[in-house]
């Protein structure tokens, strides 16, 4: 909390209280109230009561020691790419991802004096790239804050004309400052997804589609994606998103995350994880959950 700007710490310490009065209801999200994440835990969870938090660590945390029943968390956006490296941070928390969410995002140009005064604009780096045409082209320099609503706290708390933030148009309101500029996005299509996590799972139930993510680690041969990722092909199953990071030092061990459609269970997708088990050193299911948007 102490980490929050002043203007944020009211409202967050109204909303950790109700919260704290009904963990099973409680969302964790990462930022300030106002941000996007704070929105997609409301779109997500209409009934649920959202708990700001300042980083990831405490989301998770909060989900970890039952002060949250879940936690909202964007992985990433169609404009800019990979957000929250989850690949990194669900492996180690035990939790895992029950749920999908996809937010339209708006950025807007927030501060307390005239658009012909700023010079700085801080914002999360998210925002920052999903708006560095715009920003480029009005002389501004970008800087990195954990959050968009944050930004705009300490904004509001600075009080200064020449730094302004970029975050959703309805934390000018939360933190009493002027709207100057709507919409600064370098394209319409901006939208990103975001993932629940939780404790345990149970099964998912209801109608699908539904999505599973993954992790694995190929054996460092040649060709080994090609075989891994075969048992995918040939029994017919949608891989929606595939990407590859290193850990450790020695960039020989590749491990990769992928999304795909099904669930264990189905004759298919348990066919082609069958394969990709034994082409890979290990595979790690991090859950399966009700698809939010159809692909393709
Ligand atoms: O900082 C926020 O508002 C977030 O919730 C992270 C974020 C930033 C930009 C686009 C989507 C999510």
């Amino acid at each position: 909390m102490e980490n929050f700007a002043a203007p944020a710490r009211p409202i967050v310490q109204r909303m950790t209280e109700a919260a704290d009065a009904a963990p099973e209801r409680a969302v964790a999200f990462q930022g300030a109230p106002g941000a996007n994440s704070h929105v997609a835990a409301e779109q997500a969870f209409p009934d649920g009561l959202p708990l700001p938090c300042f980083d990831f660590a405490d989301a998770i945390e909060a989900v970890q020691t039952g002060a949250a029943d879940c936690a909202i968390i964007p992985i990433e956006n169609s404009l800019h790419g990979r957000v929250a490296d989850i690949h990194f941070l669900l492996p180690e928390s035990g939790l895992v991802i029950t749920g999908e969410h996809f937010l339209p995002i708006r950025h807007a140009l927030l501060a307390c004096g005239p658009k012909e005064e700023v010079r700085e604009v801080m914002s999360h780096p998210q925002a920052l790239g999903q708006c560095r045409h715009w920003l480029r082209a009005q002389g501004i320099a970008a800087v990195a804050y954990p959050d968009t609503a944050g930004a705009a706290a300490m904004v509001a708390e600075a009080r200064d004309p020449a730094i302004a933030a970029l975050a959703p148009p309805a934390a000018a309101a939360l933190y009493g400052l002027d709207l100057l500029e709507e919409d600064v996005s370098d394209a319409a299509h901006n939208v990103t997804r975001f993932v629940t996590l939780a404790r345990g799972s149970q099964p998912v139930s209801g109608d699908g589609p539904f999505m599973t993510t993954l992790i694995f680690e190929v054996r460092n041969v040649p060709a080994a994606l090609y075989k891994a990722l075969g048992g995918f092909a040939t029994n017919g199953v949608n891989m929606t998103k595939l990407e590859s990071y290193q850990r450790g030092a020695s960039f020989a061990a590749t491990e990769f995350y992928a999304d795909i459609v099904g669930r264990p269970g189905d004759p298919a997708t348990d066919r082609a994880l069958e394969e990709l088990g034994f082409h890979s050193k290990w595979v790690r299911l991090l859950g399966t959950y009700r698809q939010a948007m159809e692909r393709g």
